[in-house]
């Protein structure tokens, strides 16, 4: 059963942009309910427009978005209204994101006043059991966000996000600024209330690490496109970009990286070209096709898909 459908999105924020400028190109995704799906891609590839553009916090330049068989892509924020409480973010760096004026208290208790009517004193004892969850405890809910650290402060984002127990979390870089063992610890609680409540998530991440972990399945994105959908970060991976995206990562062993070592070339164009391929002014294998022709994401075998020209042959 799907929870999102993505069909043919679009996003750009340049009105006057050029036929193919877009943050988001020609996005077609589903979502299924209770999977973690992961989005990895170098920094500004579209990976949380595309999560915007789920929660209708930034419109779709064309296309649909239909969440739970509704289509939601046109709807006011009136109607978003009704389905918004079962939907939330956790927002990448936390710093500025939260009222200088507001306890933690009044942070995360500001969903819960805004879509429940339970008793003050039940409202109370959630928010002590989130803290508790994220690893706070409640001797925090009298401080204000600047008397915390970046981590504390993450985890309170975390805690105001998922207190209303939301059907899909997209979580940007949720535990990026977390140390490792606390990122383990929430990573579990996700997993935790996944099992729990079935809930769904979409993980952006550059941690890949944490995205192995988690996800399900993963999307990987290049300057707005999925280039590469695989069911699993250590899947046999084929598109060149994102073999040299998971090389990229540090290997301990420097023989094991050596042998895992793929390049794309360095310092080229990262405009998006005018036809074919996007990934053509970085690719070691670009022949004439992928200059004319852009390659639709077609499906491998099972839930590997993959827009390349030419996966066959590496
Ligand atoms: N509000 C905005 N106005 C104009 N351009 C924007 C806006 N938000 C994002 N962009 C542009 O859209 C593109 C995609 O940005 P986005 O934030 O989605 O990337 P990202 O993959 O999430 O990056 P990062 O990993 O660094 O967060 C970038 O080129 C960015 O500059």
């Amino acid at each position: 059963m799907n929870l999102y459908e993505i069909k043919g999105v679009y996003k750009s924020y340049n009105n006057k942009a050029k036929s193919r400028v877009y943050a988001v190109y020609n996005i077609d995704l589903t979502i299924k309910k209770g999977e973690v799906l992961g989005i990895v891609g170098e920094s500004g590839c579209g990976k949380s427009t595309l999560g915007k553009m789920l929660l209708k916090l930034e419109q779709p330049t064309q296309g649909r978005i239909i969440f739970n068989q509704q289509d939601i892509t046109d709807y006011s924020f009136k109607q978003m209204r009704k389905i918004r409480s079962g939907m939330q973010m956790i927002f990448q760096g936390t710093a500025n994101a939260f009222n200088p004026y507001f306890t933690v208290e009044q942070i995360i208790s500001e969903p819960l006043n805004n879509y429940s009517r339970e008793a003050k004193e039940l409202k109370e004892k959630k928010i002590v059991e989130m803290l508790e969850r994220v690893g706070l405890n409640k001797t925090y809910l009298t401080r204000y966000g600047q008397e915390m650290s970046g981590g504390q402060r993450q985890r309170v984002g975390i805690a105001r996000a998922l207190i209303l127990n939301p059907e899909f979390v997209v979580c940007d870089e949720a535990v990026s600024s977390i140390d490792y063992a606390l990122k383990n610890q929430i990573l579990q609680l996700l997993t935790d209330l996944k099992q729990q409540f079935g809930f769904t998530y979409l993980f952006i991440s550059h941690d890949l690490a944490s995205v192995n972990k988690i996800c399900d399945r993963v999307v990987v994105m290049y300057l707005g496109n999925i280039v590469e959908i695989i069911p699993h970060i250590n899947y046999q991976v084929q598109h060149p970009y994102t073999k040299a995206l998971l090389a990229a990562t540090l290997i301990p062993d420097p023989h094991q990286r050596e042998r895992k070592r793929v390049l794309f070339r360095e310092g080229e164009d990262l405009k998006i070209p005018k036809s074919g391929c996007v990934f053509q002014n970085r690719c070691l294998y670009t022949q004439s096709i992928c200059q004319t022709e852009q390659p639709a994401l077609m499906s491998k075998s099972g839930e590997h898909y993959i827009a390349c020209h030419l996966c066959h042959n590496y």
